[in-house]
């Protein structure tokens, strides 16, 4: 990845009648990256590809890629290519004829084009497999072939529409791996539209996370997960315990809090989250509490509450655990690994909290 914007959109905006699909999106991507677009269904983000596809026209706003100014430029003639959703391969062609589709009528040679073919077919490791017929293939299969297709045309941007949704489980899994290679050992810019949270953490250098036709926060997974901007984003991405926090104090970037389940508490800003005022809200990942039978030692806060539902996952254990003055139940899940005290519905606890656990966040006017 470098440090070159290959895609710039500047309070870019479509309308559907009086519908506002994507509201003043502003965005920079960068020349080599994985970038996903991750959001709710309808929140806009499959209209936002479109538009820099050239499928769509903008209402407003301008999109530019590598330097040049898209408005006007038609969808093929752009240096982008998209794979879709349904990878819409031709069944009545075979695979060879499938990838080199594009490049039919162009007065390329044949050799040329039975190379590029050869070439595309070895990126996604299908390599020989050019007469075999399409409908002859596995779903895995029939994506690598729209992939390939899409990369013989060697475009600068390559747009995935929810390019595994139609895979089973397992399948899903071993081409997120597959296709993160790819891209980093072609250097292309991906740039993908998923509204699986998993997915977008796998497989990508940056997610921009939109909601109802906002671009709400960019960040790269990590600091998505450890720092989401808001609410919204912090329950889309995992799961995450919400408390009502008053700011008591707060200076050097810090901020001391007291909430229904501890007082006093000193965290520090989110510096994704403007939080100012003396009402916020407080974010706690469910892995990050421990629970106890005993008051655990070593932690910044810990409190009681009752069990009051218990969830065995495989890998964890989760456990809701009721505390007086919280509303929902407060959520925290134990690897299995370190799991060696088993908790019954009913079962009095403790709970023990780090203050680097505690993030504080945006709240955002409904
Ligand atoms: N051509 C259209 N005419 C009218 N409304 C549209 C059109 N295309 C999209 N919309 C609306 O715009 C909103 C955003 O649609 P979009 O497809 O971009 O959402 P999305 O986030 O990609 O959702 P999904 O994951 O379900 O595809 C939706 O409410 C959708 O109904």
């Amino acid at each position: 990845m470098t440090e070159t914007n290959i895609i710039e959109m500047t309070g870019v905006q479509k309308r559907f009648g009086k519908f506002m699909a994507v509201n003043d999106l502003t965005l920079n991507l960068r020349e080599g990256e994985f970038f996903s677009l991750l959001g709710p269904s309808g929140c806009g983000k499959t209209t936002a590809l479109r538009m820099i596809a050239g499928f769509q026209e903008p209402t407003k706003g301008q999109i530019s890629i590598d330097g040049q100014d898209m408005q006007g430029i038609a969808s093929n003639q752009r240096p982008t290519n998209m794979v879709f959703q349904s990878y819409a391969i031709f069944p009545h062609l075979n695979v060879g004829n499938n990838v080199a589709y594009g490049l039919r009528n162009r007065g390329i040679s044949k050799s040329e084009i039975d190379q590029r073919v050869a070439d595309a077919l070895e990126m996604v490791e299908l390599d020989g497999l050019q007469s075999r017929g399409a409908t002859e293939l596995s779903g895995g299969q029939r994506q690598r072939v729209a992939l390939a297709r899409a990369l013989i045309m060697r475009p600068k941007v390559l747009l995935l529409d929810e390019p595994l949704s139609a895979l089973d489980k397992k399948l899903r899994e071993q081409m997120q791996f597959e296709m993160r290679r790819l891209q980093r050992s072609l250097g292309i810019t991906f740039v993908m539209v998923t509204h699986d949270q998993y997915e977008a953490m796998t497989m990508s250098d940056r997610i921009g996370v939109m909601f109802e036709g906002k671009l709400v926060q960019v960040d790269e997974p990590a600091t998505l997960y450890a720092k989401p901007s808001n609410q919204d984003v912090a329950s889309f991405i995992g799961e995450m315990n919400f408390l009502p926090a008053q700011v008591t104090d707060e200076k050097d970037g810090s901020l001391v809090i007291s909430t229904p389940c501890f007082d006093g508490m000193k965290i520090e800003k989110n510096p994704n989250a403007t939080t100012s005022g003396a009402n916020i809200l407080v974010g706690i990942r469910p892995e990050q509490l421990e629970i106890a039978v005993e008051k655990p030692d070593g932690y910044d806060a810990t409190f009681q509450g009752i069990v009051s539902d218990v969830a065995f996952y495989g890998e964890n254990v989760h456990y809701h655990v009721r505390v007086d003055g919280v509303e929902k139940p407060i959520a925290a899940s134990v690897p299995n690994y370190f799991h060696t005290v088993d908790f019954r519905q009913g079962d009095t606890v403790w709970i023990g909290v780090h203050s680097a656990s505690v993030i504080a966040l945006r709240q955002d006017e409904k």
